[in-house]
């Protein structure tokens, strides 16, 4: 298939799948953007902008924004869905009655579902029994949403278990600022991109408290191991944590000032409540929920993961974050490479 006439549908008008829709107008497509609000729908339509999710990129007029999931999605050949993982099931859901099984769908949300314990991609298979498994990939990578829009050059990954789909997809969405690499270990750059966002709100606890450089680099570091530990007891290839979508998200999360979940955690050490910062936040800090998810997967699966213990307990149980880095420094002593 001629890459530039295929038909493709984006479901999220968030700052993430504004930003896609605006790669993929600048690489020639035409399609349909779904966003949730009315509003968002018409301020796109008579000022080619998405002033609350992305305000400042000019939409071209190849990005048609609906509120009409139907029109977003079926008859596609490539369907990118882009919404919070909490609203995830609802969504595609819905897609499900307007989907045939030719087409190509990728994620682009970071998360793992609260109840089911299931990645973006697992919850999507599950909704959409008639797309085969090996159609739906992951793209993920140290990419905020502001940078792309604005042509910085970045660069993520795309994973999926057929080798020949992800090449599709790394067609579409690769361009001289946006440089996409192949990678066939989706479990591994989800867990990568959901655990990050625990780690960032980490971070930015530590950058709230003023805490050091020292504790930063090293809540990243012993952060990494973490999300190995928990992604390889689901299936995840080691070398996955050392690319884009682990250690590269990662230091872009906990160090980038853009950084939504980064922020939650700074305003959490400054003495703000958790439902005071989400109330105020029109946006998604996906940290917060994949820290609930994770804990239980955790003690379900008998993975020790100190540093999203922590995380949890303070955001959760309000313990203290300056004493969450006091029990971190004062576990029994370990072993370097113990997984
Ligand atoms: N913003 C970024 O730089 C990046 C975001 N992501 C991921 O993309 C996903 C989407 O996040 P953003 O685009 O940043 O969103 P956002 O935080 O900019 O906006 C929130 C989104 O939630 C939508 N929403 C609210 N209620 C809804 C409902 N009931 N049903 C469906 N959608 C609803 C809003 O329409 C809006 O699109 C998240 O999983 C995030 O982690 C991944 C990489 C970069
Ligand atoms: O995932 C992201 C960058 O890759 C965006 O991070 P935040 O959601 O913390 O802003």
């Amino acid at each position: 298939m001629e890459n530039k006439t295929m038909k493709i549908g984006v479901v999220g008008g968030g700052s993430w799948g504004t930003a896609l829709a605006f790669l993929l107008a600048e690489n020639g497509f035409e399609l349909d953007l779904w966003v949730f609000e009315e509003e968002v729908r018409d301020q796109i339509l008579t000022d080619r902008e998405n002033k609350v999710f992305l305000a400042g990129a000019t939409l071209p007029e190849t990005i048609t924004p609906t509120c009409d999931l139907k029109q977003a999605v079926s008859g596609k050949d490539l369907v990118l869905v882009v919404v919070p993982s909490h609203h995830m099931r609802n969504v595609a859901t819905e897609m499900a009655a307007y989907m045939d099984e030719k087409t190509i769908v990728v994620s682009a949300s970071k998360g793992i579902e609260n109840k089911t314990h299931l990645t973006m991609t697992g919850v999507l298979g599950e909704c959409l029994p008639q797309i085969p498994k090996g159609q739906i990939t992951v793209l993920s990578g140290p990419s905020f949403a502001r940078e792309v829009a604005a042509k910085v050059p970045t660069v993520v990954a795309v994973a999926g278990k057929d080798t020949e789909v992800a090449r599709i997809v790394q067609g579409v969405f690769a361009s001289p600022v946006f440089r996409v690499y192949a990678n066939n270990d989706p479990i591994g750059v989800e867990i990568g991109g959901a655990m990050k966002n625990i780690i960032a709100i980490a971070a930015g606890m530590c950058d709230g408290l003023d805490a050091g450089l020292n504790p930063r680099a090293a809540l990243i570091t012993r952060g990494l191991t973490e999300m190995k530990r928990l992604g390889l007891k689901m299936g995840a290839e080691p070398l996955t944590f050392s690319g884009l979508a682990g250690v590269g998200d990662l230091i872009l999360t906990c160090t980038g000032s853009l950084s939504r979940n980064h922020t939650v955690g700074m305003k959490i050490a400054q003495g703000m409540s958790l439902d005071q910062i989400l109330d105020e936040m029109r946006m998604v800090a996906e940290g917060v929920k994949t820290t609930r998810s994770v804990y239980n997967l955790s003690h379900k699966l008998g993975v020790e993961l100190p540093i999203c213990n922590e995380v949890y307990h303070i955001l959760f149980d309000g313990r203290n974050p300056a004493e969450s880095i006091n029990r971190l420094m004062t576990r029994d002593l370990k072993n370097e490479m113990d997984l």
